[in-house]
């Protein structure tokens, strides 16, 4: 008698916990992302690691290779945005940002490019209202556009095709001869490309890579790009994928928090980026988010061992989900250097989009030409300053705009 009692007692016990347990897993998945393990042991394979990461090729991702565990950030798993927040999670999500509105920021953001381009813009205007547009001018013509580093084979092109069209309009007014600078330097960067960011996927989180040589400004642009997307509705989920610099999860933590974003990052400096990017790419997709964006450490494009680095990572996120922008961030100062840049990083990864940034702090908008031309890839976003919102679609008409604008 006392062990059947005791038989009933066990059986009575184990379905009340299996009843308890029920309850908390679908509290959490209820939950979302914000309920994400504070940390997850490099022992223990990330949920969905596939059998390619656990192989231990050279290639594998996964959580094995972090050098240590995986973490989403403090801040944002108390700062989750409103809709997507537990509903005990309402306090901190009163902290949150609201990002400015998408549409209309390169308007904002104008004066500034126009202020940045004004000695480009002014000259070449200046230079063709003269009555007389001799040969002495078009050469100055000529070296203002190579300046605004537009490049020798678009400044000719556009050289050409201009003093023909003066030829045969036999019109020198000056505003005649702006409306036709107008024209062909659109043409030039034509508008026909798509510079839609690939940020909607099927069935599964987009994945975003952002990519570029030290300090152009990746992590920046990844923490502004969020912001972009928050304000679009999108839930997202950042990568912190740049295990170099100390700071640099931190950095990009505190950008995500910002805008109730939360961070997967490793806590152990030098951990395997790839493995990084595969748990935060594992992350979004067991969380249902809209998109995953993974910002790289800075690598000089002429270090073999960084660029294979870079491939790797790119190739490991690839086991889990297909990649869907490579976004390469190019500094605008650094003019024609940009063009090397592109040309070996665009070789590693298929870079499918250009971020050109401080654009704010220079006269040589014209990298934006010689960029696509050379790379056969669209530029797509612009940075225009160091705030939150000073990031741009990038956008033909309003730059060329900007780029002629009357001061
Ligand atoms: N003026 C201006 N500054 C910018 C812009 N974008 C980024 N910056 C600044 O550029 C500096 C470097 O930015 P980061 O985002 O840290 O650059 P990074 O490429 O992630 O750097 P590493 O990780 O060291 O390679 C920061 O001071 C940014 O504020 C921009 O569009 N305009």
């Amino acid at each position: 008698m006392d062990s059947q009692v005791l038989i009933l007692f066990i059986v009575l016990a184990a379905v009340l916990v299996g009843l308890v347990s029920l309850f908390f897993v679908r509290a959490g998945r209820a939950r979302g992302l914000e309920d994400y393990p504070e940390t997850r042991d490099a022992d223990d394979p990330a949920p969905g690691d596939s059998a390619d990461s656990a192989s231990g090729t050279a290639d594998s991702g996964g959580s094995a290779d972090s050098g240590g565990s995986v973490a989403l950030a403090e801040e944002e798993r108390t700062a989750a945005a409103p809709d997507k927040a537990a509903e005990g999670a309402e306090d901190s999500a009163t902290a949150v940002e609201t990002p400015e509105p998408v549409a209309g920021r390169l308007a904002r953001l104008r004066a500034r490019l126009v202020k940045s381009n004004n000695v480009f813009g002014r000259s070449l205007l200046a230079l063709l209202a003269s009555d007389d547009i001799d040969e002495d001018v078009w050469e100055e013509i000529e070296e203002t556009l190579l300046t605004a580093d537009l490049g020798t084979e678009p400044t000719m092109e556009l050289v050409d095709r201009l003093r023909e069209r003066v030829k045969v309009e036999g019109s020198t007014d000056p505003d005649r001869v702006r409306a036709m600078l107008h024209e062909e330097l659109t043409a030039l960067i034509d508008p026909a490309w798509d510079r839609s960011l690939n940020v909607e996927a099927a069935g599964r989180p987009a994945v975003v890579m952002v990519v570029g040589v030290n300090g152009v400004g990746k992590t920046t642009t990844v923490g502004k790009l969020a912001r972009v997307l928050v304000a679009e509705d999108k839930d997202v989920v950042l990568g912190a994928a740049d295990t170099f610099r100390a700071a640099a999860a931190e950095q990009l933590a505190t950008w995500g928090s910002r805008v109730g974003v939360p961070t997967v990052k490793s806590d152990v400096e030098g951990a395997d980026p790839a493995s990084v990017a595969y748990d935060a790419v594992d992350a979004g997709i067991e969380h249902e988010v809209d998109v995953v964006m993974v910002d790289t450490a800075g690598r000089l494009q002429n270090k073999a061992n960084l660029m294979d680095e870079l491939g790797k990572v790119k190739r490991v996120i690839e086991k889990r989900s297909e990649v869907d922008e490579v976004l390469l961030v190019l500094d605008a100062t650094t003019g024609q250097n940009g063009l090397n840049q592109a040309k070996v990083f665009s070789e590693v990864v298929n870079v499918t989009g250009i971020v050109l940034t401080k654009l704010d702090g220079t006269a040589r908008g014209g990298i934006v030409v010689a960029i696509q031309r050379q790379l056969g890839v669209p530029v797509k976003l612009v940075g225009l300053g160091e705030g939150p919102d000073d990031l741009a679609p990038f956008d033909v008409e309003s730059f060329v705009d900007a780029l002629l604008e009357d001061r």
